[in-house]
C-alpha cells in the first residue's frame, strides 16, 4: 500500500477583508498518498489555490491540522517551515519570480546549491532539465529580462525540479505556455511522477488534468468529488477523457 504523504484534519481557511469574513476552505479532511499525481479542479474562486498554499506549508490554515510526511506543520515556526519546504517541496506557481541579476543557469543552480553542494552534478542536472523543457544552450546564459513569459515559466519549472522534491506543487503551470511547450512540460511532470515523486496540480484544463491519476473537485471550499482515473497512458487517453468529462459533468463544471 502506498504511504500517506499529506493528511489534513478539519482544515479551514478564513480570510477577513474590511471586517468581512470569507470562509474559503471548510473542514477539509484530505488524504494524499505518495507517488500519486493529484489534480485539483473546481470553478473559479472555489478555493483551489488557497488549498494548494495551505497543504504545501506556504500559508497557515486558520484551523485544523496538516500532517506532511509524518510532520505536523502547525508545530513548525516560519524558519523551520522554510527549511522543510526547501528540502521536500517544489513549487510552480502562476507567477514565476526569477532573480533578475542572474542568468538562467545560475537561477537554477542557486536553488540547487541550497540543498546539494556538488556543483558539477548540479550543473549537469540543470542542463538536462533545461533541455527537457525545451530551453536550449543558446538561452542558458541569458538574463530573465531577455526571456519570453513562456521561457521564464519553463525555467521556473526547472528550478522547482532541481532538488528532486518529494512532492511538486503546481498551480496552473502551463497557463502561460503554447500547446507544444505545455505538452513538453507535462511530459516532464509525467516522468517525474513515474520516477516516484508526487505531484499536486491545480488546473482548469481537461487535457492537463488527464495527466493525473486522481482528481479532486472543490466546490465552495468543500471537496465534493474524488475520481480515481488510473495512471496516465497515452493509449487509453480517449477512455480516460470520457471518464473525466462524465465526472466533471456530474460535478456541474
Ligand atoms: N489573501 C487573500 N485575502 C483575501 N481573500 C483571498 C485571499 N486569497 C484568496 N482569497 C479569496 O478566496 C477565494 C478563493 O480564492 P482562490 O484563489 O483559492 O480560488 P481558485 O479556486 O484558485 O480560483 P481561480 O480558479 O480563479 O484561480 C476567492 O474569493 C479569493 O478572493
Amino acid at each position: 500500500m502506498k504511504k500517506t504523504i499529506i493528511k489534513t484534519e478539519k482544515l479551514c481557511k478564513t480570510f477577513s477583508t474590511s471586517g468581512i469574513q470569507q470562509h474559503v476552505l471548510k473542514n477539509l479532511d484530505i488524504h494524499l498518498v505518495e507517488e500519486d499525481f493529484t489534480i485539483i479542479m473546481g470553478s473559479s474562486g472555489s478555493g483551489k489555490s488557497t488549498l494548494l498554499y495551505a497543504i504545501s506549508g506556504m500559508d497557515k490554515p486558520t484551523l485544523g491540522d496538516i500532517d506532511f510526511a509524518g510532520k505536523n506543520l502547525s508545530t513548525l515556526n516560519n524558519d523551520q517551515l522554510a527549511v522543510f519546504r526547501r528540502n521536500h517541496c517544489g513549487f510552480v506557481f502562476q507567477q514565476i519570480y526569477l532573480l533578475d541579476n542572474m542568468s538562467v543557469l545560475d537561477n537554477v543552480l542557486a536553488s540547487g546549491l541550497l540543498v546539494n553542494k556538488n556543483k558539477r552534478e548540479l550543473v549537469k542536472k540543470s542542463k538536462e532539465l533545461l533541455k527537457q523543457v525545451g530551453i536550449d544552450e543558446s538561452s542558458w546564459f541569458k538574463f530573465p529580462a531577455q526571456l519570453s513569459g513562456g521561457e521564464a515559466q519553463r525555467v521556473g519549472i526547472v528550478r522547482a525540479l532541481i532538488n528532486s522534491p518529494k512532492i511538486l506543487f503546481a498551480d496552473e503551470p502551463t497557463g502561460a505556455l503554447n500547446s507544444a511547450s505545455s505538452e513538453r512540460v507535462l511530459d516532464v511532470f509525467t516522468n517525474v511522477n513515474r520516477n516516484g515523486q508526487s505531484v499536486v496540480m491545480v488546473t482548469h484544463d481537461i487535457q492537463t488534468a488527464l495527466r493525473g491519476n486522481r482528481i479532486l473537485y472543490l466546490r465552495d471550499g468543500v471537496i465534493c468529488g474524488d475520481l480515481q482515473l488510473g495512471a496516465y497512458s497515452e493509449k487509453e487517453n480517449d477512455e480516460r477523457q470520457e471518464k473525466l468529462k462524465h465526472f466533471l459533468a456530474e460535478m456541474g463544471w
